[in-house]
This record gives structure tokens, sequence and C-alpha cells, in this order.
């Protein structure tokens, strides 16, 4: 990493960690795994069909969507609604935003203090992510008052969230129907004010692959939509228990199902794990947007008699990761909720 000002000092940070463990055969094995990695090609889908007056054409692209959501938990759309051009502004005032200096993104309580970075309460190297991120709760983008001295990002940052909260909601009425839901729970309580934007950064990494940009997750939401960096690769998702790249493409968006609607779907759409690694050479940007429901929202089952996972509240879950990753360094997730546990 190039030791500029804008950088969080990640390496610093880390260097202690790594030195104890670089040595371990943990690490070494870790290490040879991600040098050998199979890129892929996600499913892709071109979303024209969806607006299409072609019922046949909107049929199967539903179709499409659904049997990706349940075969990958993965796919990229093409023909999505969200401009270019939008993409391109949203993404330029992304990259001038961190190219602020460390102290002032710190400092700047930018977006209800929407900036982290890296995580120093690892205990091992596996759990540190090589990132600076502003996780953005979206009742906050309107607001004025949120923004201090980069009060010229309010304008695109709305038109944004604005154009991804419509284009999330579509998507997932298209999951809800499939499984014979009506207008269920996410269509009255995923709005503006209960969903999230994160703006990831991650920076050129010196002792890549040592560690990862974000480490293996789930997202715990319904579903996520990802303007992943134009040309720098990095993230891959567990497909038939093994990891596979997936390639830029400039002219897609990622989506990814969430927890929520794979334990609203009884496991029928699937959750699946993804992480991002870093390059010893270029940075990486990516933008994702969160479907969330309000804290009291109960998540249920679209199949009442037969759910394998227990009744629960959004808050309840959210409250349970965070508890996990104190107790145990990483969330559990919905293993949690079985009945049967
Ligand atoms: O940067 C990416 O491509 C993935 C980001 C991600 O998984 C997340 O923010 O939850
Ligand atoms: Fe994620």
């Amino acid at each position: 990493m190039i030791e500029s000002n804008h950088n969080p000092p990640l390496l610093r940070d880390y260097t202690q960690l790594l030195q104890r463990s670089r040595d371990s055969v943990e690490t070494k094995q870790r290490i040879n795994y991600e040098q050998e990695m199979e890129e892929c090609g996600l499913p892709l889908v071109d979303l024209g069909g969806l607006w299409s007056m072609n019922e046949e054409e909107s049929v199967s692209c539903a179709s499409e969507i659904c049997k990706a959501s349940a075969e990958w938990g993965f796919f990229q759309i093409v023909n999505h609604g969200i401009s270019l051009e939008l993409l391109r502004r949203m993404r330029k005032v992304q990259v001038e935003l961190f190219k602020a200096p460390f102290e002032q993104k710190m400092a700047s309580g930018l977006l209800d203090n929407s900036y982290r970075w890296g995580n120093r309460t690892a205990t091992c190297p596996k759990q540190l992510s090589w990132c600076e991120a502003f996780h953005v709760p979206l009742s906050k983008i309107s607001d004025e008052t949120c923004y201090g001295e980069f009060s010229s990002l309010r304008e695109v940052m709305q038109e944004y969230a604005d154009a991804m909260q419509e284009l999330a909601k579509s998507i997932a009425r298209v999951l809800v129907m499939n499984m014979g839901g009506g207008r269920s729970l996410w269509e009255d309580n995923c709005n503006e004010s209960t969903c999230f934007m994160r703006l990831n950064r991650y920076p050129s990494c010196p002792i890549s692959p040592e560690v990862f940009g974000l480490v293996p997750h789930t997202d715990s939401d319904f579903l996520t939509i990802l303007h992943q960096d134009e040309h720098v690769g990095g993230l891959q998702l567990m497909k038939d228990s093994k990891w596979v790249a997936v390639k830029p493409n400039p002219d897609a968006l990622v989506v990814n199902i969430g927890d929520l609607f794979q334990a609203w779907s009884n496991d029928v759409y699937k959750s699946v794990e993804h992480k991002v690694t870093v390059n010893q050479e270029v940075e990486r940007h990516s933008i994702a947007y969160f479907l969330c429901p309000s804290y009291e929202s109960f998540i249920g089952c679209c199949d009442k008699e037969s759910s394998i996972y227990r009744r629960f509240t959004f808050g309840e879950y959210r409250r349970q990761i965070q508890e996990d990753v104190k107790d145990y360094g990483h969330k559990v997730g919905l293993p949690r909720f079985l009945v049967s546990t």
C-alpha cells in the first residue's frame, strides 16, 4: 500500500497479529488455497424481460431470477433500468470521498458517523479485513445536516438510493410471488428508513493474500444489490462447497440473496457465503445496497406449517449477531433460529 494520508493505518494495526501467526500451518494453508482459484460467470439475467409487456418474456425472466436465487444465491443483471450515467456519477463521488485524508474521514461524522475501517477486534488473521467503508442508514441520506463538509454528495446519494430501492423491491416482488406470497412484510416494512447502503474501498495490499478484503460472510438482509468495481475483481462466493471468483462485468449489477429471504422462503432461496480478496497493486471500490425491514418486523415464513425457523424479528436477528460476534468473534446467523435448536 502506498503510504499516503488517505489510507487507514491497516498495516500498522495488523502487523503484530500477522507476525504472531505468519508461520502457522493454518495461515500457509489458507494462502495456498487463495492462490488456486476458479473464475466463473454468474447466471446473467436480462431484466428487460421483467419490464416487458409480453407476458411470456416476463414469466421467463422471473423464473430465471428464482432459479438463480435457489441454485446460486447470486446472479448478475443487465438492462436493470439504472442509467450508466448515474452509476458512473455515484462511483466518481465515492472515489473522491475516499481520497479525503483519513483523519478527516474519521472526524467528519459523515452520515451518522458511518465511517468504518478494518477489524481491530480480530484475534486471528482470518478475521482481518483490509477495507474501509461508509455504512450509511438510508434514513440519513435526505438529511442535509448529516453531510458536513461533504454536502455535494447528497444529491447523487439520494438519486442512487432511490433507484436502488425501486430495483431491489422489483426483484423482491418476483421472489415473493414465486413462493405464492402476496403483498407481504417487505413491501410495507422495507423503506427508505430501514435500508442501508455501504460504500466500500479496498486499498491495495502489500501483504495480500494474507488478509481478506472482507471476511467470509452472508448478508443479514432480504437481498443485496452490488455495484462492483468495473475492472478489479475480488468477489468470491461459495458454490458447491468451493470458492469461485466472480469476473467483473461493467454492464451488470450483482444481486445476492440475504439471510432473511432464505428464512422466509424456508431455505428455497440461498444466502450464500461470500468474501472479497485484495490486490497487491490496485485498489477496488464497490457499493452495496441492503434491502432490510424495520427492526420490529417479523420475518416469518411463506410456509407457516412447516417452517424450519422459529419466528423472529429483524431486531432480534441483529442483536443475536452482535452477541455472537462479541462472544465467538464471528456471526452464527440463521442456524441459531432453527426450530430444532
Ligand atoms: O465488495 C464486494 O464486492 C462485496 C461487498 C459485500 O459483500 C458487502 O458489503 O456485504
Ligand atoms: Fe456481503
